[in-house]
C-alpha cells in the first residue's frame, strides 16, 4: 500500500474529463470507475488509490495529505488558497469567473450586494479594483439572487453563457479563466517525487 498513489478526483462535472484524460495517458481504469457510488476506489494494476470528493473539498485532502495528488478547478485553488503545489494545467472543464447582473443595474448603493459561492475571490476582486461591497455567500442556484433582489451583482462561473441568458442577466467582466490543475501535497512530492513524476510526464504528453 506504501508505494499506492492516492488521487483526490473531484465528483459531478470535471470527472469525466479527468477519467478520460488519464485513460488517454494509458492508464487502465476499470469500468467501475465511471459507474460507482464507492468513495475509495483502488486500481492495484497501477497502484492508485482514488478518492471521490466534493470539487471544493479536494485541496483540503491535498494539503492534509490524506491524498498526495488532487484534482481542482482553478476557481477552487484560488478561494481556498490551501498549501498545496499546482503541478500541472490540466486544461480540461474550461469555464470562467465573472461579474453579472441584470442589463440595467439601478443600485447606488455605497455597497452594493455581491451573491457568490467564491466569497474570498469575489472580495479580493473588488478590494483590488477599490470598490467597496457587501458579499452574500450562497452555495448554489447564484442566478436567482438579483432576479429576486437579494443581490445587486453575482459572481459565478460562466462555461456557455446559457444560465446568465435565460435568466435575462449579463456579464459586466470577466475575471479569470478558469481550467483544472493537478495539485500535490509538498511531503508526498518529495517522498514519491519519480511516480509523481512519471505521472505528470505522461500527462503533460497528451496535448
Ligand atoms: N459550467 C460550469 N459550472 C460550474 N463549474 C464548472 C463549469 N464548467 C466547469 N466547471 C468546473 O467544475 C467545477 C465544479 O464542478 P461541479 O459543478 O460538479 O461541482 P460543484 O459546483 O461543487 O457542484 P455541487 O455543489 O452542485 O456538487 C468548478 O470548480 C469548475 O472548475
Ligand atoms: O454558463 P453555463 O453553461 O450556463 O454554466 C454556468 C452555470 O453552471 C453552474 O451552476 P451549476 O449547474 O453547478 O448549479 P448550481 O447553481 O447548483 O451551482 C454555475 O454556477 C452557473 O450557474
Amino acid at each position: 500500500m506504501k508505494d499506492f498513489l492516492t488521487i483526490a478526483m473531484p465528483k459531478g462535472r470535471i470527472f469525466e474529463d479527468a477519467a478520460q484524460l488519464l485513460r488517454q495517458a494509458g492508464f487502465q481504469l476499470p469500468p467501475e470507475f465511471d459507474d460507482s457510488r464507492k468513495l475509495i476506489i483502488e486500481v492495484p494494476e497501477e497502484k492508485f488509490r482514488f478518492i471521490l470528493a466534493k470539487p471544493m473539498d479536494v485541496p483540503t485532502y491535498v494539503e492534509h495529505g490524506v491524498a498526495d495528488l488532487g484534482i481542482a478547478g482553478k476557481d477552487v485553488m484560488l478561494e481556498e488558497e490551501r498549501d498545496v503545489y499546482e503541478l500541472l494545467d490540466l486544461k480540461i472543464s474550461a469555464c470562467y469567473l465573472a461579474v453579472a447582473g441584470l442589463p440595467e443595474s439601478k443600485t447606488n448603493d455605497v455597497a452594493p450586494k455581491v451573491a457568490t459561492k467564491y466569497p474570498h475571490v469575489a472580495a479580493a476582486y473588488f478590494r483590488e479594483q477599490g470598490e467597496q461591497v457587501e458579499i452574500i455567500k450562497l452555495n448554489g442556484s447564484i442566478e436567482l439572487a438579483p432576479l429576486i433582489g437579494l443581490a445587486d451583482r453575482i459572481v459565478d462561473i460562466v462555461s456557455t453563457g446559457r444560465t446568465l441568458k435565460e435568466n435575462g442577466l449579463v456579464e459586466y467582466e470577466q475575471m479569470v479563466k478558469i481550467t483544472s490543475r493537478l495539485i500535490v501535497n509538498p511531503v508526498s512530492f518529495r517522498l514519491k517525487d519519480e511516480r509523481i513524476n512519471e505521472l505528470v510526464e505522461r500527462l503533460s504528453k497528451i496535448k
